[in-house]
């Protein structure tokens, strides 16, 4: 894959990335009608390695999706690991054992699969949605978004006001949405026609089964 990436001034490739705390870092941001958001910006340090790493070590997969009557590629490569999968880079096992010690492990709520997603340059795109697991999610969640390279913004949108807003996500920042930010918002990583580089995310969700 030949992708340019402008690491930033400050990171050392060399050097592995390394988390930030959790505690008082993060910081709440209140949704209504029992959603909210927690952002914690820069919470991965070093995270142009760790951009580095996952660009060459992921193995990417481009899918297709039928969309109407014809079957389109989704605007942006994935990969996905399950409940007890050597993740890609040690620091994500770090990452997913920071996030539950942080949130105490509420029942049915225990960050255990990583999805990933890539997104090569500005035409990539995640379009609105809640994220579903198996055939509904009707109770609360959290997921947890660790996003680097090229700063993208994740909008949500409720879905009884319409009232959107957004969150430009940068190098190493984290986003967890929590309560029932799933069901009772959308969200989304618009297209852009600005020039931006590219963008890897990893989502840490709980396995969802119907009877946790
Ligand atoms: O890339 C992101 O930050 C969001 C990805 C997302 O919403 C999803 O994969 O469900
Ligand atoms: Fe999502």
């Amino acid at each position: 894959m030949t992708l340019t990436y402008q690491s930033s001034l400050f990171d050392d490739l060399d050097a592995d990335p390394t988390l930030a705390a959790l505690g008082r870092s993060v910081q709440r941001i209140d949704l209504g009608e029992g959603a909210w958001l927690d952002l914690r910006p820069g919470w991965v340090e070093n995270s142009d390695a760790l951009f580095e790493r996952l660009a060459g070590d992921v193995p990417w997969q481009a899918d297709r999706r039928e969309m109407y009557d014809r079957i389109v590629d989704v605007p942006r490569l994935v990969s996905w690991f399950g409940p007890g999968s050597r993740l890609p880079d040690s620091v994500l096992h770090e990452a997913q054992n920071a996030l539950n010690d942080h949130y105490g492990r509420p029942p049915g709520q225990v960050f255990e699969t990583a999805g990933l997603c890539f997104y090569r340059t500005g035409d990539d795109s995640i379009a609105w949605h809640g994220d579903k697991v198996g055939d509904a999610i009707d109770r609360d969640t959290m997921v947890a978004i660790v996003s680097v390279g090229a700063a993208r913004t994740l909008a949500v949108r409720s879905r009884s006001t319409g009232e959107v807003r957004r969150f430009p996500l940068g190098h190493g920042d984290l986003l967890v949405m929590g309560g029932s930010t799933q069901r009772t918002h959308e969200h989304a990583i618009a297209k852009t026609k600005n020039a931006v580089g590219p963008r890897i995310s990893v989502q840490f969700r709980p396995v969802w089964s119907k009877s946790a």
